[in-house]
């Protein structure tokens, strides 16, 4: 296995006394695209936002690239090559596609430029067709798209999608998984929580499905769908 990119090691959080992660342990590899499960409420945007830092943990650590994130702050994190993407669509709703892209620019971590305005438009060539248009005036979908295209405009080594899917049509869901299986194939390193469960793990090397707060599953898409039980008792399918 290739050398892990980011890793949660006994995680506790809380919000409160609410004690929403008991001792997670969980791997993302440089490179691989990995599915976090779970039924509503189980904890896995508590996991995604301890990874980030946007939570802290009480108890365990959280290593990103070799380096512990205790006490980094959220954009220093960001900074060492992660981009997360949370639930709703984190567009400037009065800035065009084109401003709305080129600000989110920066090198990674090693100054490396890889992911160009004109690569990204390439990825979507539904937004070079909407460069001019005001962020508002787009469609749920393309959103979605202009949202995913700001995170790759930041060269991540990691992205982090959180129901990137919700609320879209089928057709238009269909696109978005088609865009994030092009980022998966150029080696981005990736996380995705969505309800489709069958679509994740048609993308991901691996899933991890997560019952209040505790790892009960990891393994292929294949070792799931062998698993009609698991899926029904853990996912509701
Ligand atoms: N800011 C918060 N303050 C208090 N409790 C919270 C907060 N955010 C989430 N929770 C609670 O923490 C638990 C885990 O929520 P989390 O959002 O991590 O679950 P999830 O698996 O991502 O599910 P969903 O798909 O519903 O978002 C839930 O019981 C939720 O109500």
């Amino acid at each position: 296995m290739h050398e892990p990119v980011l890793e949660a090691r006994g995680l506790h959080s809380f919000y409160g006394d609410s004690h929403i992660l008991h001792g997670v342990d969980f791997t993302l590899a440089r490179g691989e695209a990995v599915g976090l499960m779970g039924r509503n409420g189980m904890g896995k945007s508590t996991l995604l936002k301890s990874l980030v830092g946007v939570v802290t943990p009480r108890r365990g650590e959280v290593v990103a690239f070799g380096r512990r994130t205790r006490g980094m702050k959220v954009h220093e994190i960001a900074r060492l090559g992660i981009s997360y993407v949370p639930e709703g669509r984190g567009i400037f709703a009065n800035l065009s596609v084109r401003e709305n892209l080129n600000m989110a620019a920066r090198a990674d971590a090693d100054g490396r430029c890889d992911w160009t305005f004109e690569r990204v438009l390439d990825v979507f060539p539904r937004l070079a067709e909407r460069l001019g248009h005001g962020g508002q005036q787009l469609s749920g979908g393309e959103q979605q798209m202009l949202t995913i295209g700001r995170a790759l405009m930041t060269n991540p080594q990691v992205l982090i999608l959180d129901e990137a899917t919700e609320g879209l049509a089928p057709l238009v869901a269909r696109e978005i998984w088609r865009i994030i299986g092009v980022i998966r194939d150029t080696g981005i390193a990736t996380i995705l929580v969505d309800k489709n469960w069958r679509a994740v793990s048609d993308i991901t090397d691996r899933n991890v499905i997560l019952v209040k707060g505790r790892v009960v599953f990891e393994g292929s898409g294949g070792a799931l769908r062998a698993q009609p039980e698991l899926l029904s008792e853990h996912l509701g399918v």
